[in-house]
């Protein structure tokens, strides 16, 4: 059994950033940039009406009042095209391309219009409503740095730059095996004796995905070995982590190492110094990861939010510190000494104070269901009395 820092330390030692891939704009949210986006072209890449209005010449308009001739049209994404001398105007709508040789743009509030002639009552001062070419961002220029997660608006700016694809870190394939001959579907567990509702896939599901994997398998297997093997198999086969839940004690039916019997497997923890979740253990086969999360609710999701997910965050190109970035808080009310491991209360936070949910038993499902912090504190560690500070990671 090794510490609960040491197992830290080699989780961080495996969240390297998978490699990178040519993905598609309209697939690439939530992304890693494994390198910038330059933009191969300029934006705006022609002088841009920012409104509708009318094109003039400063010159036509020094003594307004003054009547233009209107020479056509230029909406956007369909240019006027044609030259337009001096006495003449163009009306122009917002987006469209400023006709060479034109200053400004009047909005048409401003302006009357009939028989083909704009009428300007005021030599018009102020904004010029014309976007300059290059205003927005050059050809060449790097928009996007390499390492940001691609968030709706980082997309646009993509997209804005008429770029189609980015170089992204591949996503990490998550494959979780719930293990156990009691679990059932949620809402058909109470059709069967002895059932039990397979909570803890859904909420690792999301809380892989939440740090940026990709969920490609979900079985739940019974607890016979040739099931479990045939299962250990299918998930190796298209993940690059494979989450394994329950059967990790020392119960005679418990096979989460066993499954894997027919693979390389090279341990890199089995048992950590911590309550809940003792049980969790890690694994490498290959290329691939093998995490092993205790079977009760509350061990589990504890577990996964301080292993799994630093290991999906690493593995996706964020980072496995996105999800270690432990704050501090005072106490609520007092808490109580710590046994011989070291040990994650569920908690909330109430008026910014830390404060402990009811119920800590690992199987707990309520209690767990409103927790949002996990709180932290050393094994052996006294009484802490309400106001003094504790460290806590948000769930
Ligand atoms: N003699 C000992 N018994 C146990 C020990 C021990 O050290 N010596 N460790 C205890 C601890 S701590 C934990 S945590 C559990 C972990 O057990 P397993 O990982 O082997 O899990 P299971 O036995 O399969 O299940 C435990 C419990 O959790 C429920 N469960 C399992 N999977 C799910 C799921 N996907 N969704 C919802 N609930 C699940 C299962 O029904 C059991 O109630 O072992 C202690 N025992
Ligand atoms: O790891 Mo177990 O969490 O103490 O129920």
């Amino acid at each position: 059994m090794i510490s609960f820092d040491e197992a830290v330390a080699l989780v961080r030692q495996l969240s390297q950033p998978l490699a990178t891939e040519q993905v598609p704009l309209d697939r690439a949210a939530g992304r890693v940039l494994a390198r910038p986006v330059v933009a191969p072209r300029t934006a705006p890449a022609f002088p841009t009406s920012a409104m509708d209005g009318y094109a003039v010449r400063d010159s036509d308009l020094a003594q307004a009042p003054v009547k233009l001739r209107v020479a056509g049209e230029s909406y956007a994404g369909r240019p006027f095209g044609k030259r337009a001398g001096p006495g003449t105007c163009v009306r122009i709508f917002t987006g469209a391309v400023v006709p060479p040789g034109f200053d400004r743009v009047v909005i048409q509030e401003q302006v009357g219009q009939s028989n083909g002639l704009a009428f300007f009552d005021r030599t018009p001062s102020g904004g010029r409503h014309i976007r300059p070419v290059g205003s927005d961002f050059f050809a060449g220029e790097a928009i996007l740095p390499a390492g940001i997660v691609l968030t709706p608006q980082a997309l646009i700016a993509a997209a804005g730059a008429d770029v189609g694809e980015v170089c992204a870190v591949r996503q990490p394939r998550i494959a979780i095996l719930a293990t156990g001959d009691e679990l059932a579907v949620p809402g058909t567990a109470h059709l069967r004796a002895g059932a039990v509702p397979d909570s803890v896939s859904v909420g690792i599901a999301a809380l892989a995905e939440a740090f940026g994997g990709a969920v490609v398998l979900r079985l739940r297997i019974p607890d016979t070995l040739e099931a479990l093997e045939s299962g250990a198999d299918e998930a190796l086969a298209c993940s690059d982590i494979v989450v394994v839940t329950g059967g990790a004690s020392v119960g005679e039916r418990d096979y989460a190492r066993d499954m894997f019997r027919g693979h390389a497997m090279q341990p890199v923890f089995s048992k950590v110094a911590m309550k809940p979740g003792k049980p969790v253990w890690m694994s490498r086969a290959g290329a691939r990861l093998v995490v092993g999360l205790p079977g009760n609710p509350g061990s589990a999701l504890v577990t996964a939010r301080l292993f799994l997910a630093p290991l999906v965050a690493g593995l996706s190109g964020r980072g496995a510190g996105l999800a270690w970035q432990w704050q501090s808080a005072r106490l609520g009310e007092n808490a109580p000494e710590v046994g011989d491991r070291e040990t994650f209360y569920r908690g909330q936070l109430h008026e910014g104070r830390a404060v402990f949910v009811g119920n800590q038993d690992s199987s707990a499902q309520a209690a767990l269901g409103v927790s949002r912090i996990l709180i932290r504190r050393a094994a052996g560690a006294g009484v802490l009395p309400e106001g003094r500070e504790v460290s806590f990671l948000p769930l």
